[in-house]
């Protein structure tokens, strides 16, 4: 084999579970993501040691460029799909209405899920798909599309970034293994079939004296339901997210950038060691804004279990065993329950 690309070996002894800190950071840190298919695994773990710091300390010196592998024509045309699709009458949206399907793909409507329980409903409209290949799982299964005829090229566009970004989140998972000091190939054979959703999203300016009252919100308070989320935002702003003294941090957009949130499947492969970035959006711009996540989990039937390293007697397991599919499902049916039964 090339010794440039031998996989990484974990290294022994190195304890996780002593590095998890309560980061106060105050700024997202920016990484540049050029060596992440470096031929030289020195290059591949350094980026990897950023992303640990990221992850756990929240910090990074490096410059503030991205050099991701998506083209800005492949997102500049899909948002301009998600424009289209979110300008068609209601009656054509909630055709494809989520609380329709059984797998979570579809159309959300404004106020039509609630993020975080404790609100009233999110100000934002969605259109959620995923994997289109096999799978033989309650969350499997085809997308809904709205017709051809009402916007030709919509499917396209959306599974064409779609594609990208799966690519992109395939390109993360060795880093991410990396950082947590396991062998690069670690999640390869727990992500054959990409259990990733994504969403297009439109938040319509919020009115002050109307929709502000704190409990009508973008996008209520939460965590992501996966490992991490690649999310697209475009230049409006209202993304934030907390830090560990509960102060809220804006996620100030910057172009060629994308956020990446760790979610709830890795805070509990790492028993907290990654906790799960709690985010929230006010669109408060005065114009639309749109933003497209796409949340990369591991397949639906991986067993969700801490790390060796991620343990330790002053830091016992945190979290019941699920498998991530599973927790995704249950987590999708909570934020969906309240507008199906109302
Ligand atoms: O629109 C955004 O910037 C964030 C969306 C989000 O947090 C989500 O869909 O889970
Ligand atoms: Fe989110």
């Amino acid at each position: 084999m090339d010794p440039q690309l031998r996989l990484s070996t974990p290294l022994p002894g190195f304890l996780l579970a002593s590095r998890r800190t309560e980061s106060t950071f105050e700024q997202i840190p920016i990484i540049d993501f050029k060596d992440a298919t470096s031929a030289d695994v020195a290059k591949r773990r350094a980026l990897a040691n950023e992303i640990r710091d990221a992850c756990i300390n929240g910090k990074s010196d490096t410059s503030p460029r991205a050099n991701h592998p998506i083209p800005e024509t492949t997102i500049a045309d899909t948002i301009n799909a998600a424009k289209g699709f979110f300008a068609l009458p209601t009656p054509a949206k909630l055709a494809l209405d989520i609380h329709k399907s059984s797998n979570f793909k579809g159309y959300t409507a404004l106020l039509g899920g609630n993020t975080d329980p404790a609100g009233r409903g999110d100000l934002h409209e969605g259109f959620d798909i995923g994997w289109e290949g096999s799978g033989d799982h309650p969350m499997a299964g085809v997308n809904v599309w709205p017709a051809d005829a009402d916007l030709p090229e919509f499917r396209d566009r959306v599974l064409a970034y779609y594609r990208a970004a799966v690519q992109l989140g395939q390109l993360l998972f060795p880093l991410f293994a990396l950082a947590l000091d396991l062998p690069e190939n670690f999640f390869d054979d727990k992500t054959t079939k990409p259990a990733a959703i994504m969403r297009l999203l439109h938040y319509p300016p919020q009115q002050p004296a109307v929709d502000d009252d704190g409990r009508i919100i973008g996008i209520g308070a939460h965590t992501d339901y996966e490992c991490f989320t690649i999310l697209w935002q475009d230049a409006a702003g209202g993304l934030q997210v907390q830090n560990a003294d509960g102060k809220w941090i804006d996620a100030v957009p910057v172009a060629g950038t994308f956020v990446i949130n760790l979610g709830d499947q890795f805070a509990r492969w790492t028993n907290d060691v990654f906790k799960s970035t709690l985010h929230r959006v006010t669109n408060r711009s005065g114009r639309e804004r749109y933003s497209m996540p796409l949340f990369f989990g591991t397949d639906y039937d991986v067993l969700l279990e801490p790390l060796p390293g991620c343990v330790s007697a002053d830091s016992p397991a945190r979290y019941e065993l699920v498998t991530a599919g599973e927790y995704v499902r249950r987590r999708l049916e909570e934020t969906y329950a309240h507008s199906k039964s109302g």
